[in-house]
């Protein structure tokens, strides 16, 4: 069975793939110190806790941090007797071009974003997602992955205010009830809110005025609903995107006998 883990800046991401759906999935917080052993504890105890006797024999990974690679490796070899296919790495094949500069390493998690993006709904896509950082990735007109923007993720923004002003608070992400705040939380998540939906209004319709051809946009990332009640800022929003991109890249790589 098919272990995927997508290991972003914040959190690392665990999902159990049956061969038709997830059978589960599990988030802990990334850390590069945490060992093989450590991975492996916190796995069996969740999968005993939840009944899920399975035999896990193939591992795809995501990882934007390099150094948790070497752990998870160590993981796949120890207690899954098995390589794992590392997205980005040379011997993991990808369905799809890459078209950025020579010597440019895209984060592994943009171009599975994009592969699983163009898996479900075709051509012309702008995945944003809503992680550490808020990214946006372009899917050409042949499902090649074109390029993209990268900009500071919403909790980093609030955290970023927070540490650089003295008399202001750590404040949620939230809908403020009007745009003109009349205390300072309220004021703070305005401009969080209502900054990042222009934010995306805004590079959403650059990007569709640049490529110069309608594009279809989907939101992801645990945030994105929340955006969703801005504006109508995405086509479609997915849940799981960076999961599912992960098990197409494993059946291509299947496919191509890799
Ligand atoms: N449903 C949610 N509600 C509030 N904050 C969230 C939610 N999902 C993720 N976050 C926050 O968004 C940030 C990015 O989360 P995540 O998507 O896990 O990032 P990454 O993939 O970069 O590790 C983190 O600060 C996390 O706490
Ligand atoms: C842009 C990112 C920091 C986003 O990471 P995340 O928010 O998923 O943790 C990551 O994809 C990354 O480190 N990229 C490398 C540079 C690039 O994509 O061009
Ligand atoms: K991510």
């Amino acid at each position: 069975m098919l272990l995927a883990i997508d290991c972003g800046n914040t959190n690392t991401v665990f999902s159990i793939f049956d061969g038709e759906s997830f059978i589960a999935t599990w988030r802990t917080s990334t850390e590069w110190q945490r060992t093989a052993d450590q991975y492996y504890v916190w796995l069996r105890t969740l999968m005993s806790l939840n009944k899920i006797d399975v035999a896990i024999d193939e591992v795809i990974v995501s990882s934007t941090v390099p150094r948790v690679v070497f752990n998870l490796r160590v993981l796949c070899n120890r207690y899954f007797d098995c390589r794992p296919y590392v997205v980005g790495k040379p011997d993991c094949l990808l369905p799809v071009d890459v078209r950025v500069d020579s010597g440019t390493q895209v984060g592994p998690d943009r171009l599975v974003n994009t592969v699983g993006g163009f898996d479900l709904h075709g051509p012309d896509l702008i995945v944003v997602d809503f992680g550490t950082a808020t990214t946006f990735d372009v899917v050409g007109r042949d499902g090649a992955y074109v390029g993209g923007v990268i900009s500071p993720g919403v909790n980093l923004s609030l955290q970023a205010l927070h540490d650089a002003a003295a008399a202001l608070p750590l404040v949620d992400v939230t809908k403020p009830a009007q745009v003109v705040g009349k205390n300072t939380v309220d004021c703070m998540q305005s401009g969080i809110f209502w900054g990042y939906v222009g934010l995306i209004n805004g590079v959403v319709e650059r990007i569709k005025d640049e490529r110069a051809r309608p594009m279809k946009v989907i939101g992801t990332g645990g945030l994105a609903p929340l955006f969703q009640q801005g504006d109508a800022l995405f086509d479609v929003f997915e849940d799981n995107l960076t999961m599912h991109g992960l098990v197409v890249i494993h059946r291509h790589n299947k496919e191509m006998g890799n």
